[in-house]
């Protein structure tokens, strides 16, 4: 199968079809959710909380996020991989953020990259575009701004929900390919994708955005704890991974594992 590529996207948009986005941030599930069909794997800097095990996705660094793209694109085939231009790597100014997806490109081999942020960075979005990288927008819930944003809570609720609809035009103005909006009311979003020509993608959204995305450990079940009201589970993998270890453990301890088949003869 060839590429998806950001003309599919639009397509899907143009069209009323739907697409598919789900994170990763390693080969051998980048290799599983390609080969199911997913359209857009995002290497999300939410890799920080999943992967490396911080409270919030700011420690991430730039050369963090390289291991993570090169190990996504080793393992997708078919989808168009995403990566998240982490915490400090673009805000500075449009030439830092040019700097920044170009080494995600160059070393990380990704195909696009996803900045957080509103019209302030309508200069950087074009600096991205002219220097041939796409861009995905996120605007609503900006996890790298809990500290500005008092917390993780729910935009563009009433009056802001015309600010989101200002932010999301100005992007594509700027020549996004497409807005990510999280955690924002239902009919916000509804607003936003009926004023863009782009395609829209939701984490907390509703349904009428032309994509979803949600994080893998999150849909898989493989997380402890509460998980957020947008997330629905699809499986209960740490169950089975727990399961299966547990059985290994008492099986090395009890001396059925390994058995003959697992042996070499002379
Ligand atoms: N594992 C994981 N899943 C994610 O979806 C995710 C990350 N990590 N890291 C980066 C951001 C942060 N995100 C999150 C994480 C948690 C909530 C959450 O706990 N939401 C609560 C409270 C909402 C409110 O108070 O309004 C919820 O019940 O939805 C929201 C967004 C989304 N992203
Ligand atoms: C939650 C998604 C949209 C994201 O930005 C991430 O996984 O980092
Ligand atoms: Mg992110």
């Amino acid at each position: 199968m060839a590429r998806v590529r950001l003309h599919h996207l639009q397509a899907a948009k143009n069209e009323g079809r739907k697409f598919a986005m789900l994170t990763a941030y390693d080969t051998m599930m980048a290799g599983i959710f390609d080969s199911c069909g997913i359209e857009v794997l995002l290497v999300g800097d939410s890799a920080a909380n999943t992967v490396m095990g911080y409270s919030s996705t700011l420690p991430i660094t730039m050369e963090e996020m390289v291991v993570f793209a090169k190990s996504v694109t080793s393992g997708a085939r078919r989808a168009l991989v995403v990566c998240d231009l982490p915490f400090g790597s673009y805000e500075v100014s449009p030439e830092q953020a040019v700097a920044s997806a170009v080494k995600l490109m160059k070393e990380g081999g990704v195909h696009a990259v996803k900045l957080e942020g509103g019209q302030y960075f309508v200069p950087h979005v074009r600096a991205l575009v002219a220097a041939g990288v796409p861009v995905m927008a996120h605007i609503g819930f900006t996890p790298q701004s809990e500290h500005a944003l008092g917390g993780y809570r729910v935009q563009g609720r009433g009056e802001a929900g015309q600010g989101l609809v200002a932010d999301a035009r100005a992007l594509e103005a700027a020549g996004a390919f497409a807005v990510l909006m999280e955690m924002v009311p239902t009919e916000a979003a509804l607003l936003v994708d009926e004023s863009l020509s782009v395609p829209t993608v939701g984490i907390g959204a509703g349904g009428a955005t032309t994509g979803q995305v949600l994080v893998w450990q999150d849909m898989l079940g493989l997380g402890s704890g509460k998980s957020a009201r947008f997330v629905k589970k699809y499986a209960d993998l740490r169950t089975v991974v727990a399961g299966a270890v547990s059985a290994y453990h008492s099986e090395v301890l009890d001396g059925s594992f390994p058995a003959t088949e697992h042996g070499f003869g002379q």
